[in-house]
């Protein structure tokens, strides 16, 4: 099944920059991963704000919620997920 997946990041004010940078890092290489591995399908930044847009590719909402909780910005993040089905007048072959 294929997710719309928008995250917004709210990191608290006072966290410790080192902090900061090792939870980026750590999402960095968890993220990619998931890349790697076709579940995370596309990750786009939202132009001037701390937030992206992604497609997730998972066999149900049960997997998705479990993949998102692995995340270490998970604590931080608001996000909101759009359930996607396929849409009867799209050419691509690779939405399925
Ligand atoms: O930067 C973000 O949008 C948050 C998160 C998503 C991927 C990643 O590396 O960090």
């Amino acid at each position: 099944m294929l997710f719309h997946v928008e995250m917004t990041v709210n990191l608290p004010h006072d966290m410790a920059p080192a902090q900061a940078d090792q939870l980026k890092a750590r999402e960095k290489e968890i993220a990619q991963g998931l890349q790697r591995d076709g579940v995370w399908r596309h990750l786009w930044r939202i132009a001037g704000r701390y937030a992206n847009v992604s497609i997730f590719d998972v066999t149900d909402n049960a997997a998705l919620h479990d993949t998102l909780m692995t995340l270490p910005l998970f604590p931080y993040m608001d996000i909101v997920v759009r359930p996607l089905c396929r849409h009867g007048s799209s050419i691509r072959e690779d939405d399925r």
